[in-house]
């Protein structure tokens, strides 16, 4: 278990690496957690349902071994329908699971997703498809201790970086410090090392690191890089 004080513990002075396990070598699942422990400031799972996004992703006895294993935070991105959100939202807190982001287009059920996940004492994020408006936040932003903005399409890796994406950024950047509020704003999708400096720029503090990390030649080379930005 990371400490009860995580969030606030977050070294926010410089761009938090977020690893998304998707990216890992999911045969030697173990060995790539070890190697990129010392590094990640978090750990992202991604959950997809096959409906909600393309992909079929992640389970809870995943998080719930890794959550034996790591003492790193953990964030379950569910992209998932409406339908299973809130037994997903249960399940993956019952994990372990230390930070849960649903979409902000599951609307029809967001109040009593975030009413769950306060109840469980599990961080709350919410995540924005690319075709999404940011203004859509708005209603939700009292909630949150976390905010992503996906940068390509939903649940598909290894794709470019959508050009909305820095302007997106800079706009819901905008949003959480007129609200006052200490939200985490974070970037998903097309995370490259041409990308992360404008990413960085536009206001993103963390970023969810696919191939750059787990394919990275010198892991700490690079993080050193991500830290200087
Ligand atoms: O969810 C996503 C992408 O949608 C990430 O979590 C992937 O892991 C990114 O992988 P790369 O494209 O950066 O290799």
């Amino acid at each position: 278990m990371p400490s009860s004080t995580w969030l606030a513990d977050l070294p926010r002075h410089r761009l938090l690496a977020e690893y998304s396990m998707w990216s890992a070598d999911l045969i030697r699942l173990a060995d790539d957690l070890a190697r990129i422990e010392p590094h990640a400031d978090l750990l992202h799972i991604d959950v997809a349902d096959g409906h909600f996004a393309p992909a079929l992703l992640f389970f809870p006895d995943l998080v719930a071994r890794m959550r034996s294993a790591t003492t790193r935070p953990i964030h379950v991105h569910l992209m998932v329908a409406d339908a299973v959100l809130l037994e997903q939202i249960t399940q993956f807190a019952d994990a372990g699971a230390d930070l849960i982001s649903i979409h902000v287009e599951n609307a029809a059920v967001a109040d009593a997703a975030l009413a769950l996940l306060a109840g469980r004492n599990v961080a709350s994020g919410m995540v924005a498809r690319i075709e999404t408006p940011v203004a859509n936040l708005a209603p939700y932003l009292d909630r949150l201790n976390f905010f992503t903005l996906l940068g390509t399409a939903i649940g598909v890796k290894g794709q470019g970086l959508d050009p909305t994406a820095g302007p997106r950024l800079q706009e819901a950047k905008a949003l959480i410090t007129q609200s006052n509020r200490n939200i985490v704003l974070a970037a998903d999708g097309g995370i490259r090392d041409t990308t992360v400096p404008l990413l960085r720029a536009a206001g993103a503090e963390t970023v969810v690191m696919g191939s750059l990390a787990f394919g990275a030649p010198d892991l700490a080379a690079r993080m050193a890089w991500l830290h200087a930005l």
